[in-house]
């Protein structure tokens, strides 16, 4: 395929309610969409990064930088380009992994879409819907929290998981179990926010059966993930520290990872993102799939990568009212903990055009 337009649409989305991690408070998701069209098709992505280098190093203007300068030049002067194609003529540059990641995963769609091929065929979609669990933020008091996580209980939420920092770990989740006991799928993520000498302390958590600890330690502290391993009864689980296959199969050869949070958006696309599971699999290490608070472009993507056989546990695969009153596209709605995997040619949605149009603060076409 000959890329024939590449559309860059910034989008803003006030979530439904503040969202408190370890590295700061969104209230509203600044999105970057990209738009691609080839001579008989057309595709959509989402590109995952923040306003602002919190979650990564990356950021939305930094993305549509490099994109604008770099990549689509790349890519636009290839003749005929499929997906797996544009990880390799992306290759000389480094890093950058959402900005080539929503890339990919736009080429792949307009592919997909020409093919009639839905992304969970694609991928090699085990399931036609898959569980599904929710990211809960630190929030200003116990009661607060408890309220929150029982109205997700009641939504059919099939796992909770507790962002977590120093000051509001131990006691959130002691308060969780006393209160909707032991039977609950639980789990924390810290978003780096520890040290390894914080280990007995994290120990403390260990009587409470959490299913993970996620990412407690710096990206780049893999060995001090294998130490706090042996440290801690809980087993740990990676998110930012995994970037590529490579990353994982280290990560998990060190013993500093049980479990790997699997995110398209933080290895380049869901070409690496399958290659991720695969190696999982190969070394007996469960995946689930990360989120960061997609629209329904996103989100549809990360459905069907879900849905493949090493995706054991539940995903932050949300429906799209965990985050958005209105979604850009036909909202995610939860049926008994579940969400169905699109059907459809490509990623099976696409943008409602008015509320696409509602919600964008700046569109750019880029020259080829
Ligand atoms: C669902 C979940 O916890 N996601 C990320 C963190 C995260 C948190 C907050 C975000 C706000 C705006 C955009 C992306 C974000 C990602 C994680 O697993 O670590
Ligand atoms: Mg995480």
């Amino acid at each position: 395929m000959k890329l024939t337009s590449v559309e860059l649409r910034r989008v803003a989305m006030p979530l439904v309610a503040p969202f408190r991690t370890s590295f700061g408070t969104q209230t509203v998701r600044e999105l970057l969409l990209v738009r691609v069209t080839t001579p008989d098709s057309e595709g959509w992505s989402e590109c995952a990064t923040l306003v602002d280098p919190r979650y990564s190093a990356e950021y939305v203007d930094g993305a549509a930088d490099v994109m604008r300068r770099f990549f689509v030049p790349a890519l636009a002067a290839v003749p005929d380009l499929d997906a797996h194609a544009v990880g390799r003529v992306l290759s000389p540059f480094k890093g950058h992994w959402m900005a080539k990641a929503a890339l990919e995963t736009a080429v792949l769609d307009a592919e997909l879409r020409a093919a009639g091929q839905s992304f969970g065929r694609f991928l090699g979609a085990a399931r036609d819907r898959v569980p599904c669990g929710v990211s809960v933020g630190i929030m200003d008091s116990i009661p607060q929290l408890l309220d929150t996580v029982g109205g997700y209980l009641d939504a059919g939420y099939v796992r909770i998981k507790l962002k977590i920092e120093p000051g509001w770990d131990v006691e959130p989740v002691r308060a969780v179990r006393e209160r909707f006991g032991d039977e609950i799928a639980l789990q924390v993520d810290a978003n780096t926010a520890y040290a390894v000498s914080d280990a007995r302390h994290l120990a403390r958590l260990d009587p409470f059966d959490l299913l993970l600890i996620e990412q407690p330690l710096d990206e780049d502290d893999v060995l001090g993930h294998a130490e706090l391993a042996r440290l801690v009864r809980t087993p740990i689980c990676l998110d930012e520290s995994i970037t590529s296959a490579r990353t994982a199969a280290a990560a998990i050869r060190l013993g500093a990872c049980a479990v790997v949070n699997v995110k398209p958006a933080r290895v380049g696309g869901y070409l690496e993102a399958r290659r991720i599971h695969d190696v999982c699999v190969a070394h007996g290490v469960p995946v689930w799939c990360g989120g960061m608070l997609e629209s329904g472009i996103g989100r549809a993507a990360n459905v069907a990568l879900a849905a493949l056989p090493g995706f054991t546990l539940p995903g932050d695969t949300s429906a799209s009212d965990r985050y958005y009153a209105t979604d850009l596209t036909a909202p995610f709605v939860l049926d008994d903990g579940h969400l169905p995997v699109p059907t459809g040619p490509g990623l099976g949605v696409e943008p409602v055009p008015e509320l696409l149009d509602a919600m964008t603060t700046a569109r750019e076409s880029l020259p080829l």
